[in-house]
């Protein structure tokens, strides 16, 4: 069955392969684009250490948005960069915006997700090392 008539799907199965289009969206951007490994690995060190330092439930809400965020814009970042690419791989100044406007958007997410992350770790870090 080719992908015109899994779209064309109802229901349950419909479901099923959306699930499945999305799992190989989520692998292939993960085996193709550097950041997303970078994205993963500081955000499952940012869990272990919610886990160490015992954060509270809303604090795992905050982090677990902000965590989602980073990655969801990478995704779009990425499919983003491949629209651009479909449509022409040559240079053009449009193709640069879009591209760096995308980039742009993940990266002012991270910064929030940074400033979010030392808000949150910044005492009890502190108190794991025995300075306060
Ligand atoms: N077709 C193009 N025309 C003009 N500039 C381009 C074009 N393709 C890429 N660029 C420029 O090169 C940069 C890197 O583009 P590339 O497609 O390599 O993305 P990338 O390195 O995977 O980016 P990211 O780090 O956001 O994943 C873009 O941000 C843009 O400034």
């Amino acid at each position: 069955m080719d992908w015109r008539e899994k779209r064309k799907q109802r229901g349950i199965r419909r479901l099923f392969f959306s699930f499945v289009f999305a799992s190989r969206g989520l692998w292939y951007v993960f085996k193709n684009e550097q950041n997303m490994v970078i994205h993963m690995i500081i955000a499952s060190a940012v869990l272990v250490l919610g886990f160490v330092v015992g954060i509270s439930p809303v604090e795992w809400v905050i982090l677990l948005v902000v965590i989602g965020g980073v990655i969801t814009f990478e995704l779009v970042n990425t499919a983003i960069e491949r629209v651009v690419d479909l449509v022409s791989e040559d240079y053009h100044p449009l193709a640069k915006i879009a591209k760096d406007v995308a980039a742009t958007a993940v990266f002012v997410y991270s910064l929030i997700a940074v400033v979010v992350g030392l808000i949150i770790f910044y005492q009890p870090v502190l108190e794991l090392f025995g300075f306060k």
